[in-house]
């Protein structure tokens, strides 16, 4: 963010600024969930990278379409908007999890959001493990706020393929909203896309109503030809989203995998009229990397994609920095990080 921001809501037409840059709240229409398509081998055969010119672009996007000073405060808004807010620990608890449940239903304090003179925001959704899906749950009642549970022996996936079908099952019942699966990462890498195909359609059945984001790990997958051949794969059998990362890969969201992931949903609009969803997870943790990724996804996909039914930020630190730079914007002051602690 650019420090030189003034403060005060006086600069800030939010609903003006947001429609100008685009990323104004469209009506909701209900569209068709992706019933997903014969699996088209020919198709992800055909598919081909050229990934130094990929690596290029990518290298260009940080700081290319410099958001407006005036604007960046409603980005922002929308960036929050769109998070996952998650908490994926082997330490987490009823209460750590409560707390940031409090904080996907007032993600800004009541203070900025006077200054800002906009509308309360929430988050996107809440994202948790199974074991914490009842306590979130009844934390969001009557918010609107889904939650979202990792599932299918997240991260590995490895656990027996029976279990990870019972594990999605029992989310569901559990009251989660949306699913977040862990694909078989061999099946890619040893060019089984019928056997990847097979394990997605199961999945996603298994899902009923909720909703599927399809994790792919694309740092584990070797190469972008194969992060787009697993995306592929994956909307072919009816993912609702296509995801990065766990967040506990050794790599996880980047600018290449993005553009490729995000051309990859574009091609698949294109040929079936669906529209598959994104989420990059995992190390995004600063306000103007958001505002990068949104842009991108505004000049790749438009502003249609800029709606929580179809793009999400998977992030556990993201919320906390967005918050500083909103309250710099507000007040002229920036307080220090531990402020914005979040679970
Ligand atoms: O899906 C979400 C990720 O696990 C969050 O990753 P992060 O903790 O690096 O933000």
């Amino acid at each position: 963010m650019n420090s030189e921001t003034q403060p005060g809501s006086a600069n800030l037409n939010t609903q003006a600024d947001v429609a100008h840059e685009g990323t104004t709240q469209l009506p909701q229409v209900q569209e068709p969930r992706n019933p997903g398509t014969a699996l088209d081998l020919d198709w992800v055969s055909s598919v081909q990278i050229n990934t130094s010119a990929i690596e290029r672009r990518a290298k260009t996007l940080p700081g290319r379409r410099s958001v407006k000073k005036e604007y960046q405060a409603a980005w922002l808004l929308k960036a929050i908007s769109l998070i996952d807010l998650t908490t994926l620990s082997g330490d987490d608890t009823k209460g750590r999890v409560r707390r940031l449940c409090a904080k996907a239903r007032q993600p800004l304090s009541a203070e900025i959001v006077k200054r800002l003179g906009v509308e309360p925001i929430t988050t996107g959704a809440v994202c948790v493990y199974h074991e914490m899906i009842e306590t979130a749950v009844k934390a969001l009642k009557g918010s609107g706020i889904p939650v979202a549970a990792v599932s299918t022996g997240f991260p590995a996936g490895l656990s027996p393929f029976h279990l990870r079908v019972a594990e999605i099952e029992e989310s569901v019942k559990a009251g989660a909203a949306e699913i977040d699966i862990v694909i078989s990462r061999r099946h890619v890498l040893t060019g089984n896309w019928q056997a990847l195909y097979d394990e997605m359609r199961t999945f996603r059945q298994a899902c009923g109503n909720a909703h599927v984001k399809a994790i792919l790990a694309t740092g584990e997958l070797g190469t972008l030809r194969n992060v787009v051949r697993a995306s592929l794969v994956c909307m072919m059998a009816g993912a609702d989203f296509i995801k990065t990362s766990t967040g506990k890969e050794s790599v996880n969201a980047t600018l290449p995998v993005s553009l490729v992931m995000i051309r990859a949903i574009r091609d698949y609009f294109d040929r079936t009229g669906f529209r598959v969803g994104y989420k990059p997870a995992g190390g995004i943790s600063k306000a103007k990397d958001a505002v990068t990724y949104l842009t991108l996804i505004k000049d790749e996909l438009g502003t249609r994609w800029l709606q929580p039914d179809l793009f999400r930020f998977g992030a556990s630190s993201l919320l906390g920095d967005i918050e500083r730079q909103l309250e710099h914007f507000a007040t002229g002051r920036y307080s220090a990080a531990h402020r914005h602690a979040i679970g």
